[in-house]
C-alpha cells in the first residue's frame, strides 16, 4: 500500500545515511543489488504469497511447499539466474523445503568428498535437478555420535559391489530433510567393511526412488517422521524414516576423496586427513552463522517498529502516551538483540572468509587450519544460534500480546528457527569440541607451539593473566583496546583455571566428563570473545556513508558491554575488572541506548527486508498496524459464519440444560 507512513516521524530521526548502511549489511552494492532485486522479484509474484500457510493442513501445506520449489525452479529457468540470484530467490521464498537439502547438503558433500569422476558424473545430475539428494546421517539411535551410527555397507568383491543395510531398528536413517516423499538419492553415512574389517563411517551415493514413477527401490522402507514443533513452520519439510534390506550399488559410489577401495577390497588412504568426512557439516555450519544474522535481524526489526508504534501509558494533560521503544526497560532488551544482528552479520562474513581460506589450503594439500575452522564453525553456530533463537523468543515479549498472535510472523519464525540449536550438531556438542580444542592449544603453550587465528591470544597467556583493567571514567569503555583486552583476559583465565583443573585428573578423558559443564563457559567466552574482536575489526576499515560508522560503533560497544554484564560473574571472579568499572560500564551502556534510540528505526530499515519477507502484521514498513491486524482476525476460518460449526451440537444444548436445571 502507498500510503500514510505512521514511522515517518522516527524515520525523520536519522542520523546516518541508511542506503550506505544497506550496503554494508549486504556486505557489498553488488550484494546489495542482487538480493533487492530477487527479494521485489519474489515479493511481487503471486504464486510466492504466504498468507494463510499456518493454517494448511499438513498434506496441504506440503503440496502448497512444491509447488512453490517447482515454481522457483521454473523462473530460475526462465530468467537465467546465476546460482547466485538462484540461491537469493529460494531464500525469498522463505519456506523450508527439500531445496535446502539437495543444494544447501547433497551438493556439497559430492563437492568436497567425491573424486574428480565422481564430480563429472554427479554434480550435473543434481544441478539440473535431474536427481533430487539428501544427506542421510542421522539415525534413530544416534545423531550427535556420528561413529556409532550403524547401518553398514559391506563390500563385495565378487560383484565390485556395495551392500548398504540396516541391521536393526535404531539403525534406520532418522531426520534427513526431503527425504521423506521427495528425493530420488541421498548420500547416506554407514559403516565401510571390507574383508571382513571396519573401516569406520563414510559417505556413498544411494538411489532411493525410482526415476519413472518415484516408488521406492525394492528393499528399501521410506516415509516422514511426522508432524514438528509449530504450525506450518518446518512442517513443510519432509523429515524422513529410511531402511535398507541389503541394498546393492556400485562400488564407484562411495565418496573416495578420504579413503579409496580397490577392485580387491583394499583401502587405500589418499593424503588428506580423516576429518574430511565431516567437511560438508563444517561448510553448513558456517551458512548457519550467516543465516543467523538474517533470521535474528528479521525478529529485531518487527519488535523495533511495533515498539515505535505502540504506546501505553505517560499521557499527560490527554497528549499522546509513551511509546514503548522510550521505556528504558524495552530498550535494554530490545538494543542488545539489534547489536547483535550486526555483530553475528559481521562475524558471519569473517566465517566465510576463513572458510574459502581452507578450502583453497586444502587443495593444496596444507590441513594445518583444519582444527581451528572446525572449531570457530562449531563454536560460532552454537553461540549465533543459541543467542538467535532467544532473541526471537524475547523479541515476542517484547511485542506484548500482539507477538503471541501468528500474524505478528513472530510464532512460525520461532518454530522454524529452533531446531537450528539441535540440527547441524547439538550446541552443546558443539561446545564440547571447542573445548577441546582449546584445552590443547593450553597444553601445548609449555611445549612452544605459539597459538595463531582465533586463539593467538593464548600466546600472551602471561600478559593477561596479570593485566588490570584500565578503565576509570564510563568513556574509557568506548576504547577498542581496552574490551578487546576485558574479553582476552576473561577468555584466557577461564581457559587456563579449566585446564588446570583438568591436569588434577589422571585420566583427562574423566576429568573431561566431570569438568564438561566448566568448559562449555570457556568455550562460551572464546566464541563471544571471536564475535567481538571482528565486529572491532571491522570497525577498523573504510566504511563510506555519512554516520554509518558512528552507528556501527555504537552498536559494537552494546554488543560488548551487554556481555560483560550479563556475564558479570565471570569478569569479576576471573579479577578481569573490578565492580566499579562494571559499574561504569552499565552508566556507558545506557548512555548508547539513548544515542541509538532515534536512529533504531533506520538501523532495521538498513537490513532492507520486505514485507512479504517479514510476513507480520507489526513489522510493517509503513507502522500501520492496527487496521490491518483488525482486517487480518476476519480472515481467520472460524469468522467465516458468525455462529460456529458445533453449536447446535454442543452449545445449545448446554445452554438448555442450564436453563432446565434454572427452573428445576
Ligand atoms: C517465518 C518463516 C521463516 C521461514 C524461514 C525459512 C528459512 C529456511 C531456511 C532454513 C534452512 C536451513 C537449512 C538447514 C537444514 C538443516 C539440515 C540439517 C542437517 C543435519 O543436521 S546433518 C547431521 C549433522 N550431524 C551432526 O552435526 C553430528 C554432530 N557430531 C559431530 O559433528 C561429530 O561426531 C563430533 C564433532 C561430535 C565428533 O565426534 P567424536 O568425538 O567421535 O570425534 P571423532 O573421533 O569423530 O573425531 C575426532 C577428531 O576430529 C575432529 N573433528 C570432529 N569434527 C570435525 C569436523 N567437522 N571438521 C574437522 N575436524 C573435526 C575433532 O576435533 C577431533 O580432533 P582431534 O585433533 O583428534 O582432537
Ligand atoms: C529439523 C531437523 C532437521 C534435521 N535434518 C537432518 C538432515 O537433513 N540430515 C541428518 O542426517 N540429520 C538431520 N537432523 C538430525 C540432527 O543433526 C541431530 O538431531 C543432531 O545432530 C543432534 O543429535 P541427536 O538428535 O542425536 O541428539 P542427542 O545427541 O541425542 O542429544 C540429546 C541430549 O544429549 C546431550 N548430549 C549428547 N551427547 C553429549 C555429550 N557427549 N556430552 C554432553 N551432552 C551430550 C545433548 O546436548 C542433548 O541435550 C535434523 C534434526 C532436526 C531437528
Amino acid at each position: 500500500m502507498k500510503g500514510v507512513d505512521h514511522l515517518a516521524h522516527e524515520r525523520n530521526k536519522t542520523e546516518f545515511d541508511v542506503d550506505a548502511m544497506k550496503i554494508v549489511w549486504a556486505g557489498s552494492r553488488h550484494a546489495f543489488e542482487l538480493s533487492d532485486r530477487m527479494a521485489r522479484l519474489v515479493a511481487s509474484d503471486p504464486a510466492f504469497q504466504k498468507d494463510g500457510r499456518i493454517r494448511l493442513g499438513r498434506k496441504e501445506l506440503f503440496k502448497n511447499t512444491l509447488r512453490k520449489a517447482a515454481h522457483a525452479w521454473k523462473r530460475i529457468l526462465e530468467l537465467h539466474l546465476t546460482e547466485e540470484e538462484a540461491g537469493w530467490l529460494r531464500n525469498f521464498v522463505d519456506e523450508p523445503s527439500f531445496t535446502d537439502l539437495h543444494w544447501g547438503m547433497f551438493v556439497p558433500a559430492i563437492k568436497g568428498q567425491g573424486t574428480d569422476e565422481q564430480q563429472q558424473k554427479w554434480l550435473p545430475l543434481a544441478y539440473k535437478m535431474q536427481i533430487i539428494g539428501s544427506y542421510a546421517q542421522t539415525e534413530l539411535g544416534h545423531g550427535s555420535n556420528v561413529q556409532g551410527l550403524e547401518t553398514t555397507a559391506t563390500f563385495d568383491p565378487e560383484t565390485d559391489e556395495f551392500v548398504i543395510h540396516s541391521p536393526t531398528l535404531t539403525s534406520s536413517k532418522w531426520w534427513p530433510g526431503g527425504l521423506g516423499k521427495v528425493s530420488t538419492h541421498a548420500i547416506v553415512y554407514a559403516r565401510l567393511i571390507t574383508n571382513g574389517q571396519e573401516h569406520g563411517v563414510h559417505g556413498f551415493i544411494v538411489q532411493l526412488r525410482s526415476l519413472d514413477d518415484h516408488m521406492p527401490i525394492p528393499g528399501i522402507t521410506i516415509g516422514d517422521i511426522g508432524m514438528k514443533f509449530g504450525n506450518g513452520a518446518y512442517n513443510t519439510m519432509d523429515n524422513g524414516v529410511l531402511t535398507f534390506d541389503h541394498i546393492r550399488i556400485p562400488r564407484n559410489q562411495m565418496l573416495m576423496r578420504v579413503l579409496q577401495v580397490t577392485r580387491e577390497g583394499k583401502c587405500v588412504k589418499s593424503n588428506v586427513p580423516r576429518q574430511l568426512i565431516y567437511g560438508t557439516m563444517v561448510f553448513v555450519r558456517q551458512t548457519i552463522v550467516a543465516d543467523a544474522s538474517t533470521a535474528l535481524a528479521r525478529a529485531v526489526c518487527i519488535a523495533t517498529r511495533y515498539s515505535a508504534v505502540r504506546r501505553q501509558f505517560g499521557s499527560q494533560d490527554g497528549g499522546m502516551e509513551t511509546q514503548v521503544i522510550d521505556y528504558k526497560t524495552q530498550q535494554s532488551r530490545l538494543f542488545p538483540l539489534l547489536a547483535s544482528a550486526y555483530a553475528f552479520r559481521f562475524v558471519g562474513e569473517w566465517l566465510k572468509w576463513l572458510y574459502t581460506d581452507v578450502t583453497q589450503r586444502l587443495q593444496a594439500n596444507d590441513f594445518s587450519i583444519l582444527p581451528e575452522a572446525h572449531a570457530c564453525t562449531a563454536g560460532l553456530k552454537s553461540l549465533t544460534t543459541t543467542a538467535t533463537a532467544d532473541a526471537i523468543e524475547e523479541c515476542r515479549k517484547l511485542c506484548g500480546g500482539h507477538g503471541y498472535l501468528c500474524a505478528s510472523g513472530l510464532p512460525e519464525l520461532f518454530a522454524v528457527y529452533v531446531p537450528a540449536c539441535t540440527y547441524e550438531g547439538d550446541n552443546v556438542v558443539l561446545l564440547l569440541q571447542v573445548a577441546r580444542f582449546l584445552m590443547k592449544t593450553v597444553s601445548q603453550l609449555g611445549s612452544g607451539k605459539k597459538p595463531v587465528g582465533t586463539t593467538a591470544y593464548l600466546g600472551r597467556v602471561q600478559d593477561l593473566l596479570q593485566c588490570c583493567c584500565d578503565v576509570q571514567t564510563a568513556e574509557d569503555w568506548l576504547k577498542p583496546s581496552v574490551v578487546l583486552e576485558a574479553f582476552e583476559a576473561r577468555s584466557a583465565r577461564m581457559c587456563v583455571a579449566r585446564a588446570q583443573n583438568l591436569s588434577k585428573f589422571e585420566n583427562p578423558e574423566d576429568g573431561f566428563a566431570e569438568l564438561s559443564a566448566d568448559l562449555v563457559e570457556a568455550s562460551v567466552a572464546h566464541c563471544q570473545l571471536i564475535v567481538v574482536s571482528k565486529f572491532i575489526d571491522k570497525l577498523q576499515q573504510d566504511i563510506p556513508g555519512k554516520g554509518v560508522n558512528r552507528q556501527l560503533q555504537n552498536l559494537c560497544y552494546i554488543y560488548a558491554l551487554n556481555l560483560l554484564h550479563k556475564y558479570l560473574g565471570d569478569f569479576l571472579s576471573t579479577g578481569c575488572i573490578t565492580p566499579k568499572q562494571a559499574s561504569l560500564a552499565n552508566d556507558q551502556l545506557r548512555s548508547l541506548y539513548s544515542q541509538i534510540r532515534p536512529n533504531a528505526i533506520a538501523l532495521v530499515d538498513a537490513f532492507n527486508y520486505t514485507d512479504h519477507y517479514l510476513g507480520s502484521v507489526l513489522g510493517r514498513y509503513d507502522g500501520n498496524v492496527y487496521p490491518k491486524l483488525y482486517e487480518e482476525a476476519w480472515k481467520d476460518p472460524l469468522n467465516d459464519s458468525v455462529v460456529p460449526d458445533g453449536y447446535h451440537e454442543y452449545i445449545h444444548p448446554m445452554l438448555k440444560q442450564q436453563l432446565r436445571n434454572a427452573r428445576l
